[in-house]
């Protein structure tokens, strides 16, 4: 921390100082430029002035000049005797006639005449039809072999024709003026030079170069090249050697030259780089004492916090307990001690609740009746259960690590690999499948749930796997036992349905496509009413709501099956839950349609007389109560006949039993002969019977219906092929609408038989 600091005051020292040298730098190479350019604009003006004052002096000497000067030698060199300044500014005087032929020279190295070359010759013709002062090319003077240029000034006469050219040549390397500007150069190695615009040097330190194209030395200068082009101003180049420099650019006023200065950066610098290395020095002992300090300052106030990063070390390593973080000072480091113990204390605390919660976690998962394992994404066991070793014999720490494969062997693990990739793709698997396990073949069933983390990343998958094998053996004999049941159910002449919660039929059996041609299967899952139609579910729902509050309920229906009504009776049973609660109906209907023509014909058998096939005495204490009531009801007389057969004993004892029998079917017959068919004959036991005349006028019609009785058993009785007189005495008590009880009344007739009986028999007599 401490060498960081440091090394940041350091590095922040240098990139300052560096900094504000480079700004300095270039702020210095602008003023170095710039005073360059004002060095060369002088030297510029200094030019233009020389050329401009020998354009004046070669004026002067022109208007002065001998006009045989051309020709006489003797005339020209007193001429230039006379004008000594010539001599001094000019290297030679020539003196051209108007064809530009050379007709003199005077001055130094002169011998002879030379001739010049043709393209001087056009040059000078030129010069000629401008009429005015030319300043030459540069040139190679033919009389000293000397790089020199020349000022060419018009000879006129009185009428302003020109005569002849007046020239005066001047030296490149030993020129007055030029010498001027050599001495202006900048600094040691600084130097100036001048060009015409097409690149011939005339003036350069290096003399040898005089009258070359500056670019005739292989390389490139962008300085030049922006010269040539027009540039004026300064700039940085680096020149054919390498070498950096200053270059500025100037056109001369007078002519079409170009004055130039190179100024080495390394020379323009020089106090620069010097400041720049004391700069430096500086800063660095400058940054050497501000990290000293700062490391002082750093560790006097990281003291605090190296005590409290002790502490910790301490409290990890188990040499301490958290309570050292409480004796710190009352510093900024002191409240950060503080809050650690705090944060730490509830650290602790967390660890030992999570730590409590694994416990609770483990055991719970070791208690189960399951595998219980995490597996990670190289198929890793990581969290195994104690059922491994009940299930496996494995123990469940030493497979911590290891993969499926090297515990379960690869077989298994190829068995399981289609699984394991699905739930490491991120799916949820349920599986079933068979191996042996501990030597035995066991049924597993497993569920595996990935562990996605918040970026959707699969990092393993939980597993939870139970031996199922005595469920699916149960499942199997479940099944058995429905297939049976349900080929019991379908083959029973009862409809068997289930019901859900929701009324929806979740069981039909067979009967139902026997019955009413209905396909079981398409009614699964639909409710009631779809199967029975909206008439029978009304008749039906009273039912069904009590079955569905927990009471069995029984109601009786008619339903057409085939072509036939029939009488069917449907029960339903509630099935309860565990609470109570209904979870489902059973409702079974059974046809009792046979049932109910036996019972009522058991009904009816039950109330008629076997022997004579009239009611009987349970059949006329029914009948008696309503007839009764009838009669109180219409206000219409009823009247009750008791009748005995006169001394039946007798054909009995005479005759035998099956006369009797005979006797009885025929004195049955003849009373039902003789009523209507309103009134009621029964046969209460042995002789005696009872006819119930219902709406009799009064007691006379009533006497009078039992006469009619006793007569017609006057006629002979056949037996045995023989005839035989059979009387019956009656007796008969008539009902008028009071209050008389049935057994009142029938007491009453009893009376009147009895007295019919005392009176000779053969009669009736009316009870009082
Ligand atoms: N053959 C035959 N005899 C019956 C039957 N039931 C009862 N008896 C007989 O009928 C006779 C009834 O006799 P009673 O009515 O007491 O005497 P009775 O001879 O008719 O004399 P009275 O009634 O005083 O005239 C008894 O001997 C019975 O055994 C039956 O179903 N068939």
């Amino acid at each position: 921390m401490t060498v960081v600091v440091v090394m940041l005051v350091l590095a922040a020292t240098l990139i300052v100082t560096l900094v504000a040298l480079l700004l300095a730098e270039r702020d210095m190479k602008s003023v170095i430029g710039n005073q360059q350019f004002a060095l060369l604009s002088s030297a510029a003006a200094q030019v233009d002035a020389q050329i401009a004052a020998r354009k004046v002096l070669l004026a002067t000497l022109a208007d002065t000049i001998p006009r045989e000067a051309g020709n006489d030698a003797a005339a020209m060199q007193a001429f230039v005797d006379r004008n000594p300044v010539a001599r001094k500014e000019f290297l030679n005087l020539h003196i051209f006639n108007r064809q530009g032929m050379l007709l003199r020279t005077e001055g130094e190295h002169v011998e002879a005449t030379p001739t010049l070359n043709p393209r001087t010759r056009a040059y000078l013709e030129g010069a000629l039809a401008a009429g005015k002062a030319v300043i030459s090319p540069p040139y190679k003077s033919v009389l000293t072999g000397l790089p020199s240029f020349m000022i060419l000034q018009p000879v006129r006469d009185a009428q302003g024709r020109t005569l002849m050219l007046l020239g005066g040549s001047i030296d490149l390397t030993n020129s007055v003026f030029l010498e001027q500007i050599a001495e202006q150069k900048p600094g040691e190695t600084g130097f100036m030079f001048i060009m015409t615009t097409g690149g011939i040097l005339l003036h350069h330190p290096d003399h040898k170069r005089l009258l070359e194209h500056i670019n005739a030395r292989p390389g490139y200068n962008r300085a030049t090249e922006m010269a040539l082009r027009g540039f004026e101003g300064w700039t940085e180049a680096v020149n054919k050697e390498g070498s950096e420099g200053i270059y500025a650019y100037k056109h001369l006023q007078s002519t079409d030259w170009i004055i130039g200065v190179r100024f080495p950066v390394d020379e323009a610098f020089a106090p620069m780089i010097q400041m720049r290395r004391h700069a430096m020095l500086a800063a660095a002992v400058f940054a050497a004492i501000a990290g000293v300090m700062a490391w002082l300052a750093i560790q006097t106030l990281f003291k605090p916090l190296g005590s409290l990063h002790r502490n910790i070390s301490d409290i990890r390593s188990g040499a301490a307990g958290i309570g050292i973080l409480q004796r710190q000072g009352d510093d900024e480091i002191g409240e950060l001690s503080a809050a650690f113990h705090e944060m730490m204390a509830e650290r602790q605390l967390y660890e030992q609740q999570i730590a409590a919660s694994e416990k609770r976690l483990r055991t719970i998962a070791d208690s189960l009746p399951a595998i219980v394992a995490y597996i990670d994404s190289d198929l890793r066991y990581r969290f195994t259960n104690e059922h491994f070793r009940h299930l496996m014999g494995l123990d469940p720490r030493s497979m911590l690590g290891k993969t499926i494969a090297e515990v379960m062997g690869k077989e298994f693990a190829a068995g399981v690999a289609c699984f394991n990739e699905a739930a490491l793709r991120g799916q949820r698997v349920h599986y079933e499948r068979e191996g042996y396990h501990n030597g035995s073949l066991r049924q597993m069933m497993g569920d595996m749930v990935p562990d996605i983390a918040a970026d959707g990343s699969v990092s393993g998958f939980y597993l939870m796997a139970l031996d199922i094998t005595e469920r699916k053996t149960a499942e199997l004999q479940q099944a058995a036992s429905e297939k049976r049941l349900k080929l019991l159910t379908d083959n029973l002449p009862v409809l068997i349905a289930y019901l859900d919660h929701e009324r929806k039929f979740q069981f039909m059996n067979a009967t139902f496509q026997h019955w009413f041609g209905i396909d079981p299967q398409t009614l699964i899952g639909r409710h009631l009413i779809d199967g029975i139609g909206n008439e029978q579910y009304h008749l039906a729902e009273p039912h069904l709501d009590q079955a569905y509050q927990g009471q069995a309920a029984t109601y009786e229906l008619q339903a057409r099956i085939g072509d036939d009504l029939h009488t069917l009776e449907t029960t339903f049973l509630p099935e309860l839950g565990p609470k109570g609660k209904v979870l489902g109906i059973y409702s079974l209907t059974h046809d009792t349609t046979r049932m109910k023509e036996i019972e009522q014909r058991l009904t009816q058998l039950a109330r008629i007389d076997s022997l004579t096939c009239i009611a009987n005495r349970l059949m006329f204490e029914e009948l008696l109560p309503l007839a009764i009531a009838r009669a109180r009801r219409n206000r219409k007389p009823l009247a009750l006949a008791y009748l005995d057969i006169d001394y039946f004993k007798e054909i009995n004892d005479t005759l035998g039993h099956g006369a009797g029998d005979q006797v009885l079917k025929e004195f049955a017959d003849r009373l039902i002969a003789s009523v209507r068919a309103s009134d009621t004959v029964a046969r209460l036991a042995g002789d005696e019977f009872v006819i119930v005349f219902e709406q009799v006028a009064n007691g006379e019609e009533a006497a009078r219906l039992a006469g009619k009785i006793v007569d017609a058993m006057h006629a002979p009785f056949t037996l045995q092929g023989a005839p035989h007189h059979v009387t019956t005495s009656i007796g008969l008590a008539l009902h008028e609408g009071d209050d008389e009880t049935p057994a009142g009344l029938l007491a009453r007739a009893d009376s009147a038989l009895y007295a019919a009986k005392r009176d000779g028999r053969d009669r009736y007599t009316v009870a009082d």
